[in-house]
This record gives C-alpha cells, sequence and structure tokens, in this order.
C-alpha cells in the first residue's frame, strides 16, 4: 500500500479501512531504514497512526502541519514524497533528521530544538487570518517540550488571542528519559482512572466544546452520553478547547477526532493524544530510553552496532571528574535540562542523588535555578549542551554574570556534532560567552585537560566559569587521579618552533600537532600552543608567539567572533599587528553546516591537520603541492 502513496493527496484516496494496514507498512519500513541509518527512532515509531490520520484529514501542505522538535517526524517525510530518501537520513547531501523549510513544502517551519511549535504555529495562524485565508494550523508537541517555557508563553498568548488553532498535545510520558516535573504528574493525573476516553465519551465532549457535532458516529453517541465533562483542564483556563485524552493509536477514535476538530471553526483547540513512544517495535517498548535515538542495529535482536570507544568520551570524563569533586565537596550541585544521559549527569545522579536535579526541557530556569543556589553559597554546575544553552543567555548575561555568580557551565557538544547538524552544533559558545565581563572560559585539549578544568571550576568562586568539550571520545590518554585547578588565563607551549605558530583552544590540538610535524617534514619549524582559556586570554603567551614567529594561526571550533577575535583583538591593541606578522584565525566557517560525517564537517570547516597545513602554504605564498613532491 505504501507504494500507491507518493504525497499525502494519494493517501487520502484510500478507505479509513485501509489505514490502519499503511500505518503497518510505514512502521516496518522505519524500523528497517532505521536499523541501516540510526537516527532518532522511538518517537517516530509512536507517532505512525497519528501521521496518518493527520495527513488524511487535513489537507497538507495548505494546511500547516507543524513538528516539535521534528525528531518524530520520519513518518511524516515519508509520507510527503520522502520515502525514497529516507535512507540517506541524517547523512552529507541527504535527508535532515529534523523538519526542514528547505527539503519540503510539506515542513512549514523547521526545527531540531524543542517547545518552539505552537509559537510558530500562532505566527501562521494570525498570518493566515490576516492575509484573510482560510488554511488549518497545527502543532504537534510532546509532553516533554510541553515542560519548555517557550510552549507555556505560546499557550498564554494564544488562549488569549483565540485564533483558529490545533495543538496535539503527543503524550508519552517520556522525554529522553522519563519526563519530569509537575506538568507530567498534571497529564499522568488526567489520564489516571480513565485511561482514554469511549468514542462514546468524546462524542460527548466535543458536543459540549463546540457546541454542535459533526460526525455521525459521535452524534449517536452524544444522544446516549450525558453529564460527561472531562472538566476544568488547565488548557481550559488558559483559553483552550481540551479534547481528549483519547488513545493515539486507534485510528478509529484519532480520525473522527480530528474531523470534529478541524471542522469546528472555533478558538484554540487542544487535542490530548495518548501514545506509545517505540510502538510497534519490541525492542523499543521495552528499553528505557524507547529508543529514543540509536546507531545502527540488528532488528531481531534490536542490538545496536555500538563499538566499544578505545577511550572515554569527554562527557564521560565530565562525569566523573565532577563525581569526584563533589566526593570531596559537598557544596557541589549538578544541573541538567532533560539531557541526564547525554551530559553524563545520569552518573552524578547515581553518586550523589540528592544533588542532582533534571528540572525539564528547561535551559533558562536551569541556569537561574543554578545561579539562585550560588547566590546562597553552593556549587552549582549547569551541564547543558552549547545548542541548547543559546536559550538561556539572558539568564547567563542577567542572572549570572551581572551579579558575579560562581555558576560553573558545563558546556558539552561544543562544536561540530556530525549527523545532527546545524540546529545542535556548538557553534557559538565562546563568542557568546567570552564577550562577557568575568566570565573564565576553558576549553581543554584532552580528556585529563578536562579532569583538570573541572578542578579549575570548582575552585573558582569568584565569578562564573565555563568550560567547553565536544561530542567526542578523548584520546586514551593516562587520566589524573585527581584534578589540579588550573592558574587562571595561562596556556602552554606544547611544541617548540620557530618559524609558524599554531595557537590552538580546545581539542583541535591533537590536529595543530599533526599538522606541525607535517610543516616540519617541509622544513617549517613549528610551535603549537594550548591557549587552555578563551577568557581570560594569555596575553604574554599571545605577545611571544606574535613576537617570535612569522606566522600566526588560531584554530578553535567555533564560529567568527571567539577565540580567533579576542587574540586579534589583543594583537592590535599592543600593536603585534603593525609589523610583517601574518596572522590568520581557522574558525568554523560563517555558515550554518548541514548534517555530516563530523570528518567531512571538519574538512569543509578546514579544522583538519590537512587545512590547517594548507592554511599555512597560502599564507606563505607558497606551493603545497610542489613542497609535498619534494618531500
Ligand atoms: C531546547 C532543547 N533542549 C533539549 C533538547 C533535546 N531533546 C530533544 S527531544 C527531547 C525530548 C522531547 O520529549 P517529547 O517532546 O515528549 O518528545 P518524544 O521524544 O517523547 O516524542 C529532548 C530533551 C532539544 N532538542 N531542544
Ligand atoms: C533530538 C535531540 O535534540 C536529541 O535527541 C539530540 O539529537 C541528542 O544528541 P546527542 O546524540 O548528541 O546526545
Ligand atoms: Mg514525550
Amino acid at each position: 500500500m505504501l507504494d500507491r502513496i507518493r504525497t499525502p493527496a494519494d493517501l487520502r484516496q484510500l478507505t479509513e479501512d485501509q489505514l490502519p494496514e499503511l500505518a503497518r507498512e510505514l512502521r516496518e519500513e522505519m524500523i528497517e531504514v532505521v536499523s541501516q541509518t540510526g537516527g532518532h527512532l522511538g518517537a517516530g515509531l509512536g507517532v505512525v497512526e497519528l501521521t496518518v490520520a493527520l495527513h488524511y484529514v487535513f489537507d497538507t501542505p495548505y494546511d500547516k502541519l507543524i513538528w516539535d522538535v521534528g525528531h518524530q517526524a520520519y513518518p511524516h517525510k515519508m509520507l510527503t514524497g520522502r520515502r525514497d530518501r529516507l535512507p540517506t537520513l541524517r547523512q552529507g547531501g541527504g535527508l535532515s533528521g529534523f523538519t526542514k523549510r528547505s527539503e519540503s513544502a510539506y515542513d512549514p517551519f523547521g526545527a531540531g530544538h524543542t517547545s518552539t511549535s505552537v509559537s510558530a504555529a500562532l505566527g501562521f495562524a494570525v498570518a493566515r487570518d490576516l492575509k484573510g485565508e482560510a488554511n488549518n494550523v497545527i502543532a504537534v508537541i510532546g509532553d516533554g517540550s510541553m515542560s519548555g517555557g517557550m510552549a507555556y508563553e505560546a499557550l498564554n498568548n494564544a488562549g488569549a488571542m483565540d485564533s483558529r488553532l490545533i495543538v496535539v498535545l503527543n503524550d508519552n510520558d517520556m522525554s529522553i528519559s522519563p519526563s519530569v516535573g509537575a506538568m507530567s504528574s498534571y497529564l499522568s493525573r488526567l489520564l489516571s482512572g480513565k485511561t482514554y476516553l469511549s468514542l462514546r465519551d468524546i462524542g460527548k465532549q466535543l458536543s459540549r466544546r463546540f457546541g454542535r457535532t459533526i460526525d455521525r458516529t459521535i452524534t449517536r453517541a452524544v444522544e446516549h452520553a450525558r453529564g460527561f465533562l472531562m472538566g476544568g483542564t488547565l488548557f481550559e483556563e488558559l483559553g483552550f478547547y481540551y479534547v481528549g485524552p483519547i488513545n493515539g493509536h486507534d485510528l478509529d477514535h484519532i480520525l473522527p477526532v480530528l474531523k470534529n476538530v478541524r471542522d469546528a471553526g472555533v478558538g484554540p483547540v487542544l487535542l490530548h493524544v495518548v501514545t506509545q513512544k517505540g510502538k510497534g517495535y519490541g525492542p523499543a517498548e521495552s528499553s528505557a530510553d524507547k529508543y529514543h535515538g540509536v546507531v545502527k542495529f540488528d532488528i531481531a535482536t534490536g542490538s545496536q552496532a555500538k563499538s566499544k570507544p578505545a577511550a572515554p568520551s569527554y562527557t564521560k570524563v565530565f562525569a566523573e571528574a565532577l563525581i569526584k569533586e563533589a566526593d570531596r565537596d559537598p557544596k557541589i550541585v549538578a544541573i541538567t535540562a532533560a539531557m541526564p544521559s547525554g551530559t553524563g549527569l545520569d552518573l552524578f545522579a547515581k553518586a550523589h542523588p540528592k544533588r542532582c536535579f533534571d528540572v525539564g526541557i528547561a535551559e533558562q530556569h536551569a541556569v537561574t535555578f543554578a545561579a539562585g543556589m550560588a547566590a546562597d553559597g553552593m556549587k552549582p554546575f549547569c551541564a547543558i549542551y552549547s545548542t541548547f544553552l543559546q536559550r538561556a543567555y539572558d539568564q547567563v548575561v542577567h542572572d549570572v554574570a551581572i551579579q558575579k555568580l560562581p555558576v560553573r557551565f558545563a558546556i558539552d557538544r561544543a562544536g561540530l556534532v556530525g549527523a545532527d547538524g546545524a540546529t545542535h552544533a556548538g557553534a557559538f559558545d565562546v563568542a557568546y560567552m567570552g564577550v562577557l565581563p568575568g566570565m573564565v572560559v576553558m576549553a581543554p585539549a584532552d580528556e585529563a585537560e578536562l579532569v583538570h578544568m573541572v578542578a579549575t571550576a570548582a575552585a573558582h568562586d569568584d565569578g562564573p566559569s565555563a568550560v567547553r568539550y565536544p561530542r567526542a571520545d578523548g584520546l586514551g590518554i593516562p587520566l589524573p587521579e585527581a584534578g589540579m585547578p588550573l592558574p587562571i588565563g595561562k596556556g602552554r607551549i606544547v611544541r617548540e618552533g620557530t618559524k609558524i605558530a599554531l595557537l590552538s583552544l580546545g581539542a583541535r590540538l591533537g590536529e595543530c600537532l599533526a599538522a606541525a610535524e607535517e610543516l616540519e617534514r617541509y622544513g617549517l619549524s613549528t610551535t603549537v600552543a594550548d591557549a587552555r582559556f578563551a577568557k581570560p586570554l594569555d596575553h604574554e603567551l599571545v605577545r611571544q608567539l606574535a613576537l617570535n614567529h612569522e606566522v600566526l594561526l588560531t584554530v578553535e571550533e567555533g564560529a567568527i567572533g571567539g577565540f580567533g577575535s579576542f587574540v586579534l583583538h589583543a594583537l592590535a591593541d599592543d600593536s603585534l599587528l603593525d609589523g610583517s606578522l601574518r596572522v590568520r584565525a581557522l574558525t568554523l566557517p560563517d555558515a550554518f553546516q548541514d548534517h555530516d560525517t563530523i570528518e567531512r564537517q571538519y574538512a569543509q570547516a578546514g579544522l583538519d591537520a590537512r587545512s590547517i597545513v594548507a592554511k599555512v602554504f597560502e599564507v606563505l605564498g607558497r606551493d603545497l603541492t610542489d613542497a609535498a613532491r619534494r618531500a
């Protein structure tokens, strides 16, 4: 049946009783493809029926369907002309793992971060009204994403505007980890005792909500059911018509409800749909994370092709170092915004359960919550991915930096991230943290350095600090038994040379060393220095490198405006740009890099050893091919 569906228009040619079979085929093929590509599996499996129903009932792409995060949109992609390209998922030149405007007219709004869909949908709804058009607008948001502050801001605004908008709350009682917080408990209470509404109850409820009934099955049910009221939900208090909860895997229920909601013609409606993350694939259903994100796996057993890493990841090293610091210092606490496993704080929580806080997908709150604890004498480590910390920038500035509070930011996924692409790359943190007065910004060159930087952050109690590290495994070097605080603002020379200087910030140091080896083979004596700190910058180190070399290259895994800019500024201030020194800043490109393997992303960015060597030759005006031939 799937072969007959190129676009949702084909889907709408099917009869309703054919849809369960279509859903079955969709689910089976998605499992098959993702077992080869890896990606976000559990969320998509949970919305197969919902996706079929939405495209069946609504006139997409005229009606705007907006998926929150977009990680659950694989079945949507399969039904909207992208099925044949699904095997290219998250690979260079292939389909994005999220919704993306440039990819399809069926993706009216791109995503990757959570909790944006209701705001965007309200924007579409208001634009529609101003243009005098009639399309429907539907946002699908998960229970986890509903814990993000922006979702409440949007509900608050939408409820007051009384705009015609449909919000489908896809409640699977899971975030990446189990959902946390009072909203999660509230949703469970809405469900408790009743599980789902029966068709009859739904009819009664719709009739009460919209003052009329459209679907005949429901009309009949309404005649027999009297007095049922789900009653006074939070969403109703906010000005929404609340419908549900309904079973999101039962097409007999979803279809008539969606039709009624579509035709009701009233202000904002919140449809509460209950689904199971990982639905229909045993290993996913029974795993703790419901196969939220997977690498390639064996379909029969569910076992994932995770090779044993030669070295621990930076994430794990961070977590273990922090646990040791917390063993010694009872004031240390750790905070995650719904990413306990991603940040390694699940390990910390096991060691220090009372001192670990998962606040939900609430980065802004996480930062100010940490600031409050710091103001009262605790030593908070706020572990947030670089890309997600962007959301909490005013909290970093206003609540932390201005008050000089010693919040320690553990900025994971700093730099390129490969398959998740531009929405998840940690490109900007050196720039956005480094411009803040009083902020200490560190980046370890290897995992042993990370241990020392965690100790440095723990010891630094005079103001805020940040340590940024990549989504990568370490180098496999021995780890110190205990971290030793580093002198703040001091870098180190790792290799001495005379002509070329490579000044690295962070884990690209290995590439700089490899580049230096090669340059040496071409007779170019090369110094390699590890800045350790982007702020405060080691001015003396920068000065010495500038004075004693012909060429100075800064190397960092971050956007323009970060470490390289700080170095250039220091050189300019020191009149060191007024002479013959040739300086270049190697950064991520001034463009959003699409998903690809991380190795290719580094090469595109010019941040691998080969590109560094090429850059030196370019600066010297020499021919690298010729030099290579002679060597
Ligand atoms: C701002 C932001 N913080 C954190 C994340 C990481 N993240 C991606 S999906 C997800 C869980 C979303 O849960 P839910 O909305 O319930 O969707 P489900 O996966 O359960 O379908 C999280 C925390 C993110 N993408 N964006
Ligand atoms: C959709 C989302 O935001 C997360 O699932 C993210 O893809 C996790 O990234 P990591 O794999 O780097 O933890
Ligand atoms: Mg969920």
